[in-house]
This record gives structure tokens, C-alpha cells and sequence, in this order.
């Protein structure tokens, strides 16, 4: 069972604070989301779960080990996030097979299925392959490399609709099929949102919330009717958002639908939706 600890965790880059005070602790079988504004410090925090760059302060771990320059922990996390190969001029082919040489658990029939299911030809050179092209070969490697610990950090920016589907159905399926820890970082949030068991939001270097997701979507609901009467309900709650069309008025509020008349209607409420507002900041309605 892997077990993913982040305690106490900063980093400074040139004396400016990146990363403050992460506290994380993640579990086998489980996707977790990782959510943030532009600039957040998602790709910093994942980088540092992948050993690509030490902590200025506090601790990584993986099942109590530190795996920065530890070689014995090597494979125990893949990072895959967007690389451009345009400069490449290796065949796909070539370059997932010196990518496997140093991924001991490496699926050479799992990856050929996955290129056919993105259709990609990997006789092609990967540099004459498109931006979509291209990241699918990275969401390959990264679902073949069989680690303990796999991060896709947007690695779907590029697909198209149909090939960002068939990612998601392989997340599901590797899921189910291996134990250990996946992490998406994503602006998808909308069309991902269903493969997150956990939800983590970095705002401003700092960890906003981590929560299951039923949890985190039980704690608000959309209440819907009639201007005076949804303005009766929501008065003593958190609005979060609301919308007004005509006569008829709807806010996002913190709170449960407990009420009993048929002239409101409660729907729950998008992980997208309560993701925008909870890091809206005043500045931005400036
Ligand atoms: N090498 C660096 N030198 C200076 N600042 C850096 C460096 N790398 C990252 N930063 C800063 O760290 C902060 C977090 O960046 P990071 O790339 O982790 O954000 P992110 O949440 O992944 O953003 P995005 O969603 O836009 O990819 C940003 O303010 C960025 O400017």
C-alpha cells in the first residue's frame, strides 16, 4: 500500500515564496484531482512529489522513505506532463523504447494497444507529429510505466475530444486494474471532474482544501424559483454565485436543500462551478 506524505512542505524560488506550509497525505486507489489558478504552484508541487527538485523546507515521503536523490526509489513515480519533441527526430517507436529501458515495469503490449487507441503511428517521427499527437504519446508512457505513483499534469492540452475520452476511460481502467496513487492536475475541470475520487485546491501556493468529493459536492446546492423567494431562502446563507432571468433567480449557496414546499428546486451543484468561486478573488470583480 503507498502512502504519499507532504508535511510542512515550502519552497522558495529567488527568495519568493512558491509553496507555504503543504501538508498532504495520499492514498493507494485513489485519483485525486489537483485544481488551481494559472500560477498556483501545481506543476511546483507535483515536481517536488517527483523528485525533480528538493523542498527548502519539510518533508516528501513515499511509505516513510525520502525518495529525493534516492536511486533504490527511482520508478516509484512518473511524471508526465507536457513536453514539446518538435525538435525530435526519432521514430514514436524509438522514443518510448529508450524511455522503457529505464522503466522496469514497463508494458510494451499495453503502450502499442494504447498508440493504435489514439491512433498513433509509431513508425512516425515524433517531431512531425501534432501537439495533440504528441501528448498522447506522453499520456502512453505515462499509463504503460506501471509506477506506484503516476502524474499527469495536463498532459491532455492538445487532444481533441475523442482522444481526451479515451484517456479518461484508460485512467478509470488503470485504476481499477493496479493499486496505487493517480494524480491529474487539469483546467478541465468540467469534463474531469468524474474520475476524482479526492479533490486538492492549491491557491497561492498554499493548500485551500483536500476532500472527498461527495463531501466536498454535498456541501452546496443551486436553489432555484422565484426572485422573492429565493432571496427568502439564501438570506442568512453563503451565496457563492447567483444568476437572475427574469422573474426566475438562482444562487449557488453553502448549505443543504432542507425544505419541504414545491416552489423551490434544488440541484447540486459542478466541481467546476464551486472550483471558480471558492478561488475568486475581489480583484477580480474590480
Ligand atoms: N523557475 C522559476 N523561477 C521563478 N519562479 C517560478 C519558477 N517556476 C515557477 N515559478 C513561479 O511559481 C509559481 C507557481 O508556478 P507553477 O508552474 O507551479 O503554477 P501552476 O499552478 O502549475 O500554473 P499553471 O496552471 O499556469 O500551469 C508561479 O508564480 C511561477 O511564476
Amino acid at each position: 500500500m503507498t502512502h504519499l506524505k507532504i508535511e510542512n512542505v515550502n519552497l522558495d524560488i529567488k527568495r519568493n515564496s512558491i509553496l507555504k506550509d503543504i501538508n498532504l497525505s495520499l492514498e493507494d486507489g485513489k485519483i485525486y484531482g489537483l485544481l488551481g489558478r494559472n500560477g498556483a504552484g501545481k506543476t511546483t508541487l507535483l515536481s517536488l512529489i517527483a523528485s525533480f527538485r528538493e523542498s527548502s523546507a519539510g518533508a516528501v515521503t513515499i511509505d516513510g522513505k525520502v525518495p529525493f536523490e534516492n536511486d533504490e526509489m527511482a520508478d516509484e513515480v512518473q511524471f508526465s506532463y507536457e513536453y514539446d519533441y518538435s525538435e525530435f527526430t526519432e521514430t514514436v517507436e524509438e522514443i518510448i523504447g529508450d524511455y522503457a529501458r529505464y522503466k522496469p515495469n514497463y508494458d510494451m503490449d499495453y503502450s502499442d494497444k494504447l498508440l493504435k487507441g489514439f491512433r498513433i503511428d509509431k513508425k512516425k517521427v515524433i517531431g512531425e507529429l501534432s501537439k495533440g499527437q504528441q501528448a498522447a504519446v506522453n499520456a502512453v508512457t505515462g499509463l504503460a510505466t506501471g509506477a506506484e505513483i503516476t502524474i499527469f499534469d495536463e498532459v491532455t492540452s492538445g487532444m481533441d475530444a475523442p482522444a481526451r475520452e479515451y484517456f479518461y476511460k484508460e485512467v478509470l481502467s488503470m485504476k481499477e486494474h493496479k493499486a496505487g496513487i493517480i494524480i491529474l492536475s487539469t483546467h478541465i475541470v468540467s469534463e474531469m471532474d468524474y474520475l476524482f475520487d479526492d479533490v486538492i485546491i492549491i491557491d497561492q501556493g498554499a493548500v485551500l482544501l483536500h476532500e472527498d468529493i461527495d463531501t466536498l459536492l454535498s456541501k452546496g446546492v443551486r436553489v432555484t424559483g422565484s426572485v422573492e423567494r429565493v432571496n427568502a431562502f439564501t438570506k442568512n446563507m453563503t451565496v457563492l454565485a447567483s444568476e437572475t432571468l427574469g422573474p426566475t433567480r438562482s444562487d449557488m449557496v453553502l448549505g443543504t436543500a432542507d425544505y419541504d414546499g414545491d416552489d423551490l428546486e434544488f440541484s447540486p451543484i459542478k466541481l467546476q462551478e464551486l472550483f471558480i468561486h471558492i478561488t475568486e478573488r475581489e480583484e477580480d470583480h474590480e
